[in-house]
């Protein structure tokens, strides 16, 4: 299992003498938000957090057509939040890809560092403390949860990426794999956040085109990915954010892995149009 260490922003500002060279794009179907933009000009504080600042890469754009929130929370030494969930109906996955911290879930403590993962559902009362003297880097994607009659809410977990189960693509020589957190037939959750990991040479061979949406944050290594009609490159702490029905697929070309982290909406039914 990999557990290189991933890439987190850095903040700063790039220096006067650059020249625009950045690979940013937003269109009706997808966006890059490239990680030499995530600087600290563009950073977010939040509501009782302290000592904390945010990237904010993804938020539903067109009322609820979209379905998700994510983040990139840096907390300082020493900060944190007792209070870090403004809504009750929101569901939240952390995963940490620097530093470290302390999650308390209910009256349960954990200690969370790089490769962490937590999945915390709505209603769900937790804190986060980063006692180290290193600041702690996380995502945190947030979901409105759909609950169903007749099926239970899901359980609050903690785990980390070593622990997770990598499954391998049929056909594919074990050059496309996917580590998940939560079995795909589990119908009490609707959003995966999962790690994608594609060896060099490795593809994902056709344009897939889905309703489900997807936050995607390269955590290491580099490739060439289709979004929509157009071939971007993407390196490790870029984000790409694809709307609904956006065409996708990749050719990692090395020379190491490529690896990201893949928010996608899941097992649910699609809201009915109404006959006027
Ligand atoms: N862009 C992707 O990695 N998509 C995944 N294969 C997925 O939708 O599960």
């Amino acid at each position: 299992m990999t557990t290189a260490p991933y890439y987190s922003p850095k903040g700063g500002l790039p220096p006067q003498t650059q020249l625009l060279t950045d690979r940013a794009m937003f269109t009706e179907s997808y966006a890059v938000i490239p990680k030499g933009t995530m600087t600290d000009i563009v950073t977010s504080y939040l509501p009782h957090w302290e000592k904390t600042r945010a990237w904010v890469l993804a938020r539903p754009m067109s009322g609820f057509a979209e379905t998700f929130s994510q983040y990139i929370m840096e907390v300082a030494p020493g900060g944190g939040s007792t209070r870090p969930e403004p809504d009750a109906t929101a569901q939240g996955v952390l995963f940490i890809v620097d530093g470290g911290f302390t999650l308390r879930i209910g009256d349960e403590t954990h200690r969370l560092k790089t490769g962490g993962y937590a999945y915390l559902p709505a209603s769900c009362e937790w804190a986060l403390s980063n006692d180290t003297d290193a600041p702690a880097t996380f995502h945190w994607v947030r979901k409105t949860y759909q609950a169903v009659d007749g099926i239970d809410a899901p359980e609050p977990f903690v785990t980390h990426e070593a622990d997770a189960t990598k499954i391998e693509m049929p056909d594919t020589d074990g050059k496309w794999a996917t580590t998940r957190f939560v079995e795909p037939t589990d119908m009490r959750h609707d959003m995966h956040v999962n790690i994608v990991t594609l060896e060099p040479g490795g593809v994902i061979p056709f344009a897939e085109t889905h309703v489900m949406e997807h936050g995607l944050y390269v955590l290491e290594g580099k490739a060439v990915y289709r979004l929509n009609q157009d071939w971007v490159e993407v390196e490790a702490g870029d984000f790409m954010w694809l709307r609904a029905f956006c065409p996708q697929a990749c050719y990692a070309g090395g020379p190491g892995p490529f690896r990201y982290l893949l928010y996608k909406d899941v097992n649910r039914h699609m809201p009915l149009g109404r006959p006027k």
